[in-house]
């Protein structure tokens, strides 16, 4: 298989993945609608190319961020089943990440959004 063909291929995988975590996790819906949301938001107000660097660099390390944690949650659900304290530490970290993004998301998205509406 030539090297395009096989990047071709990874990139088709890859792109499944990201169709299989938006069908598969009530999460992604809301990140979704969220993106939607912002993204109509920024079109109506006309934010400014810098504005919309801000805000796409924040939201894709919120999808980023769940992605990851959704997929190191099933990696400890499928190698350790059953309750343990060190899972516990891990998912509680990860969802930690997921919640720092989120807040800088958000703080952002005040901080471009406010003056603009009000
Ligand atoms: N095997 C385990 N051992 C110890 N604690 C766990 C274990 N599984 C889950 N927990 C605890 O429960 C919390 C929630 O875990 P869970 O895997 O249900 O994630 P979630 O954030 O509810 O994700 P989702 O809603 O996508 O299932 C973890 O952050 C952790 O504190």
């Amino acid at each position: 298989m030539s090297y395009l063909k096989k990047r071709l291929r990874s990139f088709g995988f890859a792109f499944a993945g990201i169709i299989a975590f938006v069908r598969s996790e009530p999460h992604a819906l809301l990140h979704f609608i969220a993106t939607i949301i912002v993204v109509a938001a920024g079109c109506y107000y006309h934010v400014t190319a810098m504005q919309w660097i801000a805000l796409l660099i924040v939201m894709g390390i919120v999808w980023i961020t769940e992605m990851l944690n959704t997929v190191l949650e099933k990696v400890m659900d499928h190698v350790a089943p059953g309750y343990h304290p060190r899972v516990k530490w891990i998912k509680d970290v990860a969802a930690g990440a997921v919640l720092i993004a989120a807040i800088i998301a958000f703080v952002v998205g005040l901080i471009i959004f406010i003056p603009l509406i009000f």
